[in-house]
């Protein structure tokens, strides 16, 4: 990989949220110890003016912390926010893509024609489009928008833990390139913050998409009381699901990915801490009767959900092939989000669930 700058890389994150945050200041504490790096991290801010009246970004940039979407954690003299997204990005070779997914696709489309030749992208966005031609995974967007290639980084990743340095593991997932995907591991890895790499783009990314659904189910029982052993029913059918799911839209997903921190790794820790998990469990203790857009508005501060919109998504998908009965939990998740169904359908379903063990097994069904 050429980067025309003596050697070093430029970093560059685009986003600036919970976890593009958290992102940015792990990788500018290594990127000021490791010599094939340039110190600065560029972060590109949406920006917003704060009630202060203070622009986020020159707030960032003043106390070195991000103090609506990571308070009380300073990033590092060495992450400069910037509003401008051409900006942002101009001299960096190595992108980091981080905002909520439904924003991807416009920032990409500003890109086009800005960026240096032979820039290299990795993707820590947890979601999916759904276009005309069938769905399209984040990483995929991103290469074909910009023609560059993209890895994924997905795993169990409660930002908030990793910026108070707990540890943590995450997969890489990459097509081909191995040597990119290790640059990108090198990056990435600290003492606290764990990287493997697997040759398996779809599986790693689908496992960080598909699990906001399951967590949303998750939450759900939470906020019907429900206890333990139906959660953890509701998590193995979930992660059987998504399996299964995985594997039709890619026969070439690895089992073993399942196996990987952005497998059950991830399922379990959303499905126990994460937002989804949270504002779904208010939304089953209110009857259903508030919205997911209004509990997240009320307890996320500017935050954004995953989960209700890639339910969507997934359903779109399972619609489109006539797919529902054999995802009863991914479909009634998504039933539940729209009030078409009641949150107590979440545990309803479960003794007519289908045997989805002929995915990627010896008796095909269709
Ligand atoms: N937070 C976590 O713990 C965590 C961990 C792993 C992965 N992720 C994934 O990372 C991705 C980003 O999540 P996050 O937690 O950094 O963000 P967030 O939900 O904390 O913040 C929302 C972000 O969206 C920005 N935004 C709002 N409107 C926008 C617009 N119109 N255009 C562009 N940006 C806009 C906000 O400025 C903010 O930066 C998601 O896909 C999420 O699933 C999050
Ligand atoms: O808080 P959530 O539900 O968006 O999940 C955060 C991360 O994806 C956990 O790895």
């Amino acid at each position: 990989m050429e980067n025309g700058h003596a050697g070093k890389h430029r970093v560059a994150v685009i986003g600036s949220g919970n976890w593009g945050s958290v992102a940015s200041r792990l990788l500018a504490s290594n990127t000021a110890k490791l010599p094939s790096f340039h110190d600065e991290v560029r972060m590109w801010v949406f920006e917003e003016t704060l009630p202060t009246g203070e622009k986020l970004s020159e707030s960032i940039n003043q106390a070195h912390e991000n103090c609506k979407y990571l308070p009380g954690i300073k990033l590092g003299t060495n992450v400069i926010a910037d509003p401008d997204l051409e900006s942002a990005v101009k001299d960096a070779d190595m992108l980091v893509f981080v905002t909520p997914h439904q924003f991807v696709e416009g920032i990409c489309k500003k890109l086009v024609g800005k960026l240096r030749p032979g820039v290299e992208a990795i993707s820590l966005i947890k979601g999916m489009e759904v276009k005309m031609e069938g769905p399209c995974m984040i990483s995929k967007l991103i290469t074909n928008t910009l023609g560059i290639n993209c890895c994924v980084l997905m795993g169990a990743n409660i930002a908030n833990e990793i910026a108070v340095e707990k540890f943590s593991e995450a997969t890489i997932g990459y097509r081909e390139d191995k040597e990119a995907a290790n640059r990108w591991a090198k990056l990435f890895t600290t003492p606290y913050f764990l990287v493997a790499i697997v040759e398996d783009i779809e599986g790693v990314e689908l496992c960080g998409t598909l699990k906001n659904v399951v967590a949303i189910a998750a939450g759900l029982v939470d906020g019907l009381d429900m206890g333990n052993n139906t959660k953890a029913a509701i998590m193995r059918i979930g992660l059987r699901e998504m399996r299964a799911f995985s594997k039709l839209l890619f026969p070439s997903v690895r089992d073993n990915t399942f196996f990987e921190s952005c497998g059950v790794a991830d399922l379990i820790t959303t499905c126990l801490g994460g937002r989804n998990r949270r504002v779904a469990e208010a939304f089953a203790r209110n009857g259903g009767k508030r919205s997911f857009d209004e509990l997240e508005a009320e307890m996320l501060h500017g935050q954004k959900l995953q989960g209700v919109s890639t339910a969507r998504e997934v359903y779109e998908v399972l619609t489109y092939h006539g797919w529902q009965e054999l995802f009863p939990l991914l479909s009634t998740v998504h039933e539940i989000c729209i009030g078409q169904l009641p949150p107590t359908s979440i545990v309803e379903y479960s003794e007519h669930t289908p045997n989805l063990s002929f995915v990627g097994g010896s008796t095909p069904c269709y």
